[in-house]
C-alpha cells in the first residue's frame, strides 16, 4: 500500500534544503510526499537573500486539502518562519494526529536565521509536546535547553531535558556540529540511550542534511517502522547523501538524497549493458578472437561518473577474456572490481569526458590501426617509454598517464583508440573506448572486418 509522508517546511531555491531535500527523500524511501510550504526562501549554497513566509491558514489548508484526500501516515516540520505558523501546525497536527517529526531549524548552514527570535518559545511549549520525534542539530540542541553541549554526554543530557521539559517521545540530538571521526547521533527513547553513527565525511556537501535526514525518519514512521529502525535507516541514508553530494555551487553543496536509489539502479544497468555486449562477443567469437593480445582482453564499463569512485564501480568479466581454441570467451558473469587495467584506464577517461565509459583492451597490430583510421576512428598513440620515473614507481599511475597523454592530443575528448605502443616487459596494445560496452565492442568488430 502506498504510504503518503507530508513535509510542512520552507522551499529553498537552490532545490537543496527545505521541500526539495524532503520530497526527494520520500521518494526514494518509497513513499508518496505532499507538502504544506510555509515560507520561500530566495536562496542559494552560499546565501538566503529574501525570505517571504504563506499565512498560517494557507498553510493549515495545505495540511487538510491533503489529509481530507489521501489521509497522512506521518509528516515532518522544517522552516516554519514564525510563531503564528508554528502555533497553527501545531494545533492542526494534535488534531489530525499523525506522527510527526520535529526539525528544529533556526540557522541555515549560510548564517542566516530561518525562525524569528520570539518562535523559538512557541516551538518548545507548543510543537514539541506534539512531536513524536525531535532532530536538534548541536546548536539547537543548545538553544532549546540553555545547555553547552561539547560532548556525546552533554548531548545525552539535552536529549533526556528536551524529552523530560517538553514531552518530546524520541528526541535525537544530532552529531554533524560536534567533533570527532564518527558522526554519533544520541537518541533518547523510553528512558535509554541508543547512538547511531557513520564515519565523518569530509565533504563540502552538508546544505541539507538536517532536512533530508528527518525527512527520511518520517519516511520510515510513515511505512509504520518503530523510531529506531527509523533512525537507523536515515543514518544510512543521510551517509550516501553526504558523500555523494551535488558538487555545483559556491557554498555548501546541496546533499544528494536520490544517491540511495539511483547507484543500485546504475549499478544493475551497468551488469545489463554489460551482459548484452558479451552476448555479441559469443556472437562474434571467432572474429574477435583475432584480437586477444597475449595478456588477454578485458571489457568494462563504469557507473555513472557522478558515482564513480574507485575499481570497484566499474563492471568487467573476471579472469578475462581469453581467446579459447580460436574462440574469443569470457571467463564469467559481469563482476564489480573485475578488472584492474581496463578499469583504471575507464576511470580515467571517465574523469575526464564522462561519455567515456567503457573500454576493451586487443592486441596491438599495425594493421587494425590502419584500418581504424580507414574508418575516421580518432586515435591517439601513446609511447610509454617517455613516461616520467616517478610516474612509473606510482601505484596506478601508469594507466592515468596513458590517458591523460592521449586525451593532451585529443584535445580532451575521448579518442576511439587508445594506441599503447608498449615498453620494456610490456606488451603494446590498443585500447577501444566507447560510451557503452556494445558500442566498444561493435567498434573492435568494425576494425576486425
Ligand atoms: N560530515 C558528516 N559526515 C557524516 N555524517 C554527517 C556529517 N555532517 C552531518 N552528518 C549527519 O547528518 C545528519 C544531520 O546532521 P546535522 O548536519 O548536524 O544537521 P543540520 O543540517 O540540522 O545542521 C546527522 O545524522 C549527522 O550525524
Ligand atoms: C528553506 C530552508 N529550510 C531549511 C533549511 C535548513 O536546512 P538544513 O538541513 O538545516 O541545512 P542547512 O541550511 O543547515 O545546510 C534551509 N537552509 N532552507
Amino acid at each position: 500500500m502506498w504510504r503518503v509522508a507530508i513535509t510542512i517546511a520552507g522551499l529553498d531555491s537552490g532545490g537543496g534544503a527545505g521541500i526539495h531535500a524532503d520530497v526527494k527523500t520520500f521518494a526514494a524511501m518509497g513513499v508518496h510526499g505532499a507538502t504544506a510550504l510555509t515560507c520561500v526562501t530566495a536562496q542559494n549554497t552560499y546565501e538566503v537573500r529574501e525570505v517571504q513566509c504563506l499565512s498560517p491558514a494557507m498553510v493549515r489548508a495545505q495540511i487538510l486539502a491533503v489529509w481530507d484526500d489521501m489521509g497522512i501516515d506521518a509528516g515532518k516540520t522544517g522552516m516554519l518562519g514564525t510563531g503564528e505558523i508554528i502555533e497553527e501546525v501545531a494545533a492542526t497536527v494534535e488534531k489530525l494526529g499523525f506522527p510527526l517529526v520535529v526539525d528544529p531549524v533556526m540557522v541555515a548552514k549560510s548564517g542566516a536565521p530561518l525562525i524569528s527570535d520570539d518562535a523559538v518559545d512557541v516551538l518548545k511549549k507548543r510543537l514539541l509536546p506534539v512531536a513524536k520525534v525531535a532532530t536538534p542539530n548541536r546548536p539547537e540542541a543548545e538553544r532549546l535547553t540553555g545547555m553547552s553541549i561539547a560532548s556525546e554526554r552533554d548531548a545525552e543530557r539535552a536529549a533526556e531535558y528536551i524529552h523530560r521539559e517538553y514531552g518530546t517521545e524520541v528526541v535525537i540530538v544530532k552529531g554533524g556540529h560536534l567533533p570527532g571521526g564518527e558522526a554519533v547521533d544520541v537518541v533518547y527513547y523510553r528512558g535509554a540511550v541508543h547512538k547511531f553513527s557513520t564515519p565523518r565525511l569530509d565533504s563540502r556537501a552538508t546544505h541539507g542534511t538536517g532536512c533530508a535526514y528527518s525527512a527520511a525518519i518520517a519516511a520510515g514512521l510513515a511505512k509504520g517502522l518503530d523510531p529506531l529502525e527509523a533512525v537507523k535507516t536515515a543514518k544510512q541514508f543521510i551517509y550516501t547523501a553526504i558523500k555523494y553530494g551535488v558538487a555545483r555551487g559556491k557554498g555548501h553543496w546541496a546533499v544528494n538524497p536520490t544517491a540511495w536509489v539511483e547507484i543500485p539502479a546504475e549499478r544493475w544497468r551497468a551488469v545489463e549493458e554489460l551482459e548484452a555486449a558479451l552476448k555479441l562477443v559469443r556472437r562474434n567469437a571467432e572474429r574477435l578472437a583475432k584480437a586477444i593480445p597475449e595478456v588477454q582482453s578485458n571489457l568494462g564499463y563504469v557507473i555513472d561518473p557522478r558515482y564513480a569512485r574507485d575499481t570497484g564501480d566499474v563492471a568487467a568479466v573476471p579472469g578475462r577474456i581469453v581467446n579459447y581454441m580460436g574462440e574469443a570467451r569470457p571467463s564469467g558473469p559481469p563482476t564489480f572490481g573485475a578488472s584492474s587495467h581496463v578499469a583504471r584506464k575507464i576511470l580515467a577517461l571517465a574523469s575526464r569526458d564522462p561519455r567515456a565509459r567503457s573500454a576493451m583492451n586487443i592486441r596491438y597490430d599495425p594493421e587494425l590501426v590502419e584500418r581504424a583510421k580507414a574508418l575516421g576512428f580518432k586515435i591517439a598513440v601513446v609511447d610509454r617509454r617517455r613516461e616520467p620515473e616517478e610516474v612509473k614507481k606510482r601505484e596506478g599511475g601508469t594507466m592515468q598517464w596513458v590517458v591523460e597523454e592521449a586525451l593532451r592530443q585529443t584535445g580532451g575528448v575521448a579518442p576511439d583508440l587508445i594506441v599503447d605502443l608498449g615498453d620494456w616487459g610490456k606488451e603494446p596494445q590498443i585500447t577501444v573506448v566507447g560510451k557503452t560496452p556494445a558500442e566498444v565492442v561493435e567498434k573492435v568488430l568494425k576494425i576486425l572486418s
